[in-house]
């Protein structure tokens, strides 16, 4: 790997402050996507490594909680800083590990790094309340404490921006943070601890953890001083940690997974809205829960729209994230491939049609050439499963009422895209789209600012914005009682 800082891709877990192997020699190869060679090994933390990360968590959450919130800002500025700074060789590391497009892994680093200096600054305007007493002699109020450690588990396919969101958020209240990343991805993660040891982040704020996912989640949930759990990844892991955090009661916060709908009204330009559709669906080569899975024309507008869309999407190029050319790098890996390729052939043997999509020309085993399908119905996985692969499905509707319905027929519930300039339109479908973020005209929707997350069973919680930080913080209640005459409202 030719990094210009060849310290910033290392092969050891971080705890404490300090770079470290795995007591019972298990290690684990990181596969590049792209070509299957390994680019590396990973260290698998056995049981009594993992509780030390939690010492050494506990101990700096004395210190690190004390600091005053400008200090935490000082600090988690300066890892900003060098995100910045170190943003070619961050986003390399994350092509060879994820595959994306370089200029893809680019955008990744900024916007991670964006979640960083937002928390930083909003650390300082954590303010609690005064309230209006009811009791004579009494000051009430509520002060914003840190929650306590919080173990952040995050998955593959955004192996840096899923870390910081939740990391610089919880570190600007005051918690020190596991991560637990993705076993496919974990060198992303390394290379922010690197990063956060030279921005002056004390040893046990900022931990990687590795291991066995199932294992080190496991322990992650039982410990009892860890106090809040955010999660990003599927549906079904996400099913499990809210389980196993039951019986230590814990914060949980879930981002989870997502099977978006494109609706598209019929005074829509049916080029304008193919061309935004295309680029709503395959990001990431379509493994990004935001990916418009079900896109929903209205029939006056279809085939219109379905030529157009076939236009643009056979324009992109599929190959290595590391060529400049490339808009499609490969899937994960060769399971992710198989079940692309199962949910389309169940989509044609219940009627429908492949428009385009041509297997037989995709440049290696982890590739999946973009497919669109039309026709698609409900009783199809490409309707009900989230395919997180570059499978788009197109299904005509006739009036809006029919299209809310099929828009809501999920159990998931993340983001839906609305394309129409029918300002009564717009207001009726963003009123009743059971999603957590609605996006109209736009393929565009998230940043900092933005509360990001689901209902249904997309998730717990939301992350960014003014509401991100108030997961790693509690409410403490006072009463101040025995003031004498100077209380009063
Ligand atoms: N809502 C969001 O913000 C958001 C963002 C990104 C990805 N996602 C979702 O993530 C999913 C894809 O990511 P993924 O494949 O990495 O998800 P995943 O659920 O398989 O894995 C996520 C994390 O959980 C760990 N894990 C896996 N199996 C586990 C187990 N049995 N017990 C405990 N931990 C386990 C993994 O090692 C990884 O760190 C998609 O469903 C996608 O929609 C959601
Ligand atoms: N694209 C999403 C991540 C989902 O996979 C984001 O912007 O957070």
């Amino acid at each position: 790997m030719k990094l210009s800082d060849p310290r910033l891709f290392r092969q050891h877990a971080y705890v404490d402050g300090k770079w470290t192997h795995g007591n019972g020699g298990r290690e684990e190869a990181v596969i590049n996507p792209a070509t299957g060679e390994a680019l590396g090994h990973i260290p698998w933390l056995e049981a009594e490594q993992l509780h030390g990360a939690v010492d050494a968590a506990d101990e700096a959450f004395v210190q690190w909680r004390a600091l005053r919130a400008d200090e935490r800002c000082e600090r988690l500025l300066a890892w900003y800083d060098l995100l910045q700074a170190n943003r070619e060789d961050l986003a390399t590391i994350m092509t060879l590990e994820q595959g994306k497009p370089l200029p893809d892994s680019r955008g990744e680093v900024e916007y991670g790094a964006s979640f960083v200096r937002w928390f930083a600054e909003e650390g300082k305007r954590t303010y609690g309340d005064t309230i209006p007493s009811h009791i004579p002699n009494a000051a009430l109020g509520t002060l914003k404490e840190p929650v306590g450690i919080a173990a952040l588990i995050t998955p593959w396919n955004f192996p840096l921006a899923m870390i910081t969101r939740k990391a610089a958020a919880a570190m600007a209240a005051g918690c020190p943070v596991i991560v637990k990343p993705a076993g496919e991805t974990p060198f992303s993660a390394l290379a922010l601890a690197e990063l956060a040891e030279r921005a002056g982040i004390p040893a046990g704020v900022f931990n990687v953890v590795l291991g066995e996912p199932a294992e080190v989640s496991r322990l992650l949930c039982d410990e009892e001083r860890v106090k809040a759990l955010s999660f990003t990844g599927s549906t079904r892991v996400g099913r499990l940690l809210l389980e196993q955090s039951a019986h230590t009661v814990k914060r949980v916060s879930l981002e989870l997974g997502g099977n978006a709908p494109f609706i598209v009204g019929p005074d829509m330009d049916p080029k304008e809205a193919a061309y935004a559709a295309v680029a709503a669906k395959f990001q990431t080569a379509g493994q990004d829960c935001l990916a418009a899975n079900r896109i929903l024309v209205h029939e006056s507008i279809h085939d219109d729209f379905v030529e157009h869309f076939v236009e643009r999407m056979s324009a992109l190029t599929v190959g290595n994230g590391m060529d400049s050319e490339v808009d499609l790098g490969p899937l994960i890996h060769g399971q992710a491939v198989e079940k692309a390729a199962s949910i389309v052939d169940d989509a044609i043997s219940r009627g429908a049609t492949l428009v385009a999509g041509d297997q037989t020309q995709a440049p290696g085993p982890n590739y999946f050439m973009p497919v669109l399908l039309t026709g698609v119905t409900r009783n199809m996985k490409v309707w009900n499963e989230e395919n997180f692969a570059p499978v788009a499905g197109v299904t005509a509707y006739s009036d809006d009422d029919q299209v809310i319905a099929m828009a809501n027929d999920t159990e998931y519930g993340l983001a839906a895209y609305v394309y129409t300039h029918d300002i009564r339109r717009i207001w009726k479908m963003l009123r009743a789209l059971e999603y957590g973020m609605v996006s109209i005209n736009s393929v565009k929707m998230t940043g900092p600012p933005v509360p990001f997350g689901g209902v249904k069973q997309s998730g717990l919680g939301r992350e960014g914005g003014v509401t991100g930080i108030e997961e790693y913080l509690e409410t403490k209640y006072y009463c101040l009682g025995g003031l004498g005459s100077v209380s009063g409202s």
